[in-house]
């Protein structure tokens, strides 16, 4: 219960805080009315309406994103991409205002012409290639797509033999506003048969051909080739005829290779000497296919069993996997020598075998390759190639059917290819004008036979004169390449330039000899016991090493040497020298190549 003393105490207290606080109050409430703070205060309150429409509206145009929109991404790298970037190319980006200039070389683009047909193409010596990267809108039968492209983000690769580096991929994505997924897909589908169409009248050739690169898709390098028609490959009767109709029936067959639980892959081995056509015939068989190629030469330095994996296991199925120079995986007994040769000269002991590779040996192992031949972590439905000039050094494991299922092989050029080469090199339609009147005029004095009938008289002249299987049909066409116009004359001069060929090997011939001959002394004298260490050969790349090379080089060697011969020790002293290693002393001063120390 609250005293008469107390209520009378609070209700002093109560006044004494009126009164300090009365005049603030009175402040406060004229500065409250003044309108700047009105304003302010109106302001800010508008602002807070503004920016939450804005949220909300956002979060509308996501939901309506979500809801109502699909995205795709292309990758590069990816076959899908290219057919993207091309229907782009010609339906979106035609009116960029970025281009990227470069000179025409064999390196596919997709450049956009001037002219504006639509077709995204080569303008003369110069490719204009669009480098849109605003996003855009456009409408494709109806639909509303939008456009974006992200510029490649660095990327470190896995670390290789050749350190981490760095690569760019870039990406198309694509949101088309409906949630129909057939639109995105006839949209592709319109995107792949504009690419196929465009691709017709060449090859294209994926070639990889750099350590530097994308680790998901190691194929950066693309090529685009003329079209070779079949018919210009000259091999013998039938051979280019079996192969295709094997190749078409293999490709026609997938639900009975699936029925029986066959893998559906089918292998092509094509040996025989340089210049013979192995490759020609490739190029040829993928044009009238309509197949791109990917090819890989198991002679580049780099490749090794995780590129080869990699590269293998990116292939898009209906595709070659070309494999050129198969025959690096399994070195020959000489390749062998020649690196037993730089390791007893002491360099590639020093610098490891992946910086100084031999000349041949590839550094995939026979595991590896067979399985990438089996198309172990890849998609079937592919055609393998492989190319080899030394069918012998090839393992009978890879040879196997279900790895390769056909040999075909090749061989220098027969009389008959060398008649039919002539033949095909003096067509009347593409002879010019000049050659065509002079030959008629020709075949008017042989006494009126016909242009065909007197190239083909040619033919049989020209090919009385080339022996069979002693030079190649590339050799051959390199003869006739000299001169294209006057058959009469590639007849005339045929005899001599036989003459001039033989030389000229037997002369190339001699040089190898002599050089193995050497070769061969050498490892002759260094296995010899008491041999004096040899300063390590730099090879001619290697030339401007640092001068410390032949120290470590040559301690190495000692190292070597000493392997070969317990008994020698590391480095031969001056005692050594003066009385055990007189004999051999004596003949290292005979060999020039071995200087005295
Ligand atoms: N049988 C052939 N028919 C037509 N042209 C040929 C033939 N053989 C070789 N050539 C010509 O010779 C050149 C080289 O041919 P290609 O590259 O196909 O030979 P290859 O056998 O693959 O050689 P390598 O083993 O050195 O790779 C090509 O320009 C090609 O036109």
């Amino acid at each position: 219960m609250r005293s008469p003393y107390n209520a009378e105490k609070e209700a002093s207290t109560s006044w004494s805080m009126f009164k300090s606080w009365f005049p603030q109050s009175l402040f406060l409430a004229s500065f409250l009315s003044s309108p700047y703070i009105f304003d302010s205060a109106k302001l800010l309150v508008l602002g807070s309406i503004v920016e939450t429409g804005r949220r909300l509206c956002q979060w509308l145009l996501e939901r309506f994103h979500f809801q109502y929109s699909m995205t795709a991404q292309f990758s590069e790298g990816d076959l899908a991409y290219e057919w993207i970037v091309h229907f782009l190319v010609a339906k979106v980006w035609q009116r960029s205002c970025d281009f990227n200039v470069s000179a025409k070389s064999s390196s596919r683009k997709w450049g956009v012409q001037s002219s504006g047909s639509g077709q995204p193409t080569s303008l003369g010596n110069v490719d204009y290639v669009p480098t849109y990267q605003q996003p855009q809108l456009f409408r494709w039968q109806g639909y509303w797509l939008e456009v974006k492209r992200s510029s490649g983000m660095p990327s470190k690769m896995p670390s290789s033999p050749f350190g981490s580096q760095m690569y760019y991929s870039g990406s198309v994505f694509v949101t088309i506003y409906t949630m129909d997924m057939s639109v995105l897909s006839n949209f592709v589908e319109e995107a792949r048969l504009r690419y196929i169409e465009v691709s017709r009248p060449n090859v294209i050739v994926h070639i990889a051909d750099t350590p530097h690169c994308n680790p998901a898709f190691p194929w950066t390098n693309v090529k685009c080739k003329l079209r070779r028609p079949l018919n210009s490959i000259i091999l013998q009767q039938g051979v280019l005829e079996s192969l295709l109709q094997d190749a078409k029936e293999f490709i026609g067959t997938e639900d009975w290779y699936t029925e029986r639980g066959i893998p559906h892959r089918r292998g092509y081995l094509l040996h025989g000497p340089p210049g013979s056509g192995k490759s020609s015939t490739i190029y040829a068989l993928a044009g009238e296919l309509g197949m791109e190629i990917y090819s890989l030469s198991l002679a580049s330095g780099f490749v090794d069993d995780s590129f080869l994996q990699r590269a293998a296991s990116s292939i898009p199925k209906h595709s070659i996997f070309l494999l050129e120079d198969i025959d690096c995986a399994f070195p020959s007994r000489e390749d062998d020598d020649d690196n037993q040769m730089n390791v007893m000269s002491g360099l590639n002991g020093f610098l490891g075998p992946s910086f100084m590779p031999s000349m041949r040996r590839s550094s995939v192992t026979l595991s590896t390759l067979l399985n990438v031949i089996d198309g172990v972590g890849s998609e079937e439905g592919k055609l393998f190639f492989a190319t080899t000039n030394y069918i012998d050094r090839l393992d009978p494991a890879l040879l196997r059917p279900g790895r390769i299922d056909r040999k075909i092989p090749y061989s220098l050029a027969t009389k008959e290819q060398a008649a039919a080469l002539f033949v095909h090199f003096f067509p009347k339609l593409n002879s010019s004008k000049d050659a065509v009147d002079s030959i008629a005029l020709a075949a008017e004095t042989e006494g009126n036979i016909s242009y065909e009938e007197f190239i083909a008289k040619l033919s049989e002249a020209f090919a009385s004169h080339v022996p069979p299987d002693e030079f190649s049909t590339a050799e051959l066409q390199g003869y006739l390449l000299g001169c294209k116009k006057q058959p009469e004359q590639a007849v005339a001069g045929i005899a001599e330039w036989i003459e001039q060929e033989r030389q000229y090997k037997r002369e190339r011939r001699d040089r190898e000899e002599a050089t193995k001959r050497k070769a061969k002394e050498k490892r002759e004298s260094l296995t010899r016991p008491n041999a004096l260490p040899v300063p390590p050969t730099l090879p001619s790349g290697a030339s401007s090493l640092p001068l410390l090379l032949p120290t470590v080089g040559q301690t190495a060697q000692n190292l070597l040497t000493g392997v070969i011969n317990d008994e020698q020790p590391l480095s031969p002293s001056p005692a050594y020298e003066a009385s055990e290693g007189t004999t051999d002393v004596g003949q290292c001063e005979t060999d020039s190549d071995v200087p005295k120390t």
